[in-house]
């Protein structure tokens, strides 16, 4: 008989496809939102700006404008602008890598309530640190996620 896949190795595992779309040769990530109902209502990926697609650098070395970093839109921005529904309160983001600074404050803002991640690769970077000392204070949990059934068939870049 089939074994089915927990909910959170479900979402965790949409979060991992949607990370396949990114175009970022060094890291992609992807993010998956659910509601209370375990209902997906926003699904995202690292990405430049509408319309910028094709004309902006994907290097992470070079001159700062050279770089991606100034430009690209994180998967947990554009999962949340891509949201179905107009209320995000209650639900849970499901995200490929722990979320930075900015999207911690995003995450807090727009109202989730709770955060599940696979890869911490950047832990002990400022942006991290900062991410989880205002997530701490907003009181939102966040916990890692063991996705083993697919992860063997998944590439190691986003690890
Ligand atoms: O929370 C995040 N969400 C997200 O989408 N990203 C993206 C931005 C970049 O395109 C890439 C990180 O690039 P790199 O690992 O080469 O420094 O991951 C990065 C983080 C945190 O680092
Ligand atoms: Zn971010």
């Amino acid at each position: 008989s089939p074994k089915p896949l927990s909910y959170s190795d479900y979402f965790m595992a949409v979060a991992l496809l949607s990370a396949k779309r990114s175009k970022d040769p060094n890291t992609q990530v992807g993010a998956c939102i659910v509601n209370q109902e375990n209902k997906i209502v926003g699904t995202g990926y690292n990405r430049m700006p509408n319309g910028c697609d094709g004309e902006l650098p994907w290097a992470h070395t070079g001159p700062k404008l050279e770089r991606k970093y100034i430009y690209v839109c994180h998967a947990e921005l554009n999962a949340i602008i891509n949201k179905s529904k107009a209320d995000m309160n209650g639900c849970t983001i499901y995200v490929t890598l722990f979320p930075c600074n900015e999207c911690a404050k995003l995450i807090i803002q727009a109202g989730l309530s709770e955060v599940v991640y696979l890869s911490d690769k950047y832990h002990d970077e400022d942006e991290t640190i900062a991410s989880r000392r205002m997530l701490d204070l907003a009181e939102i949990p966040y916990s890692k996620n063991r996705l083993l059934v697919f992860i063997s068939s998944v590439e190691s870049s986003s690890f």
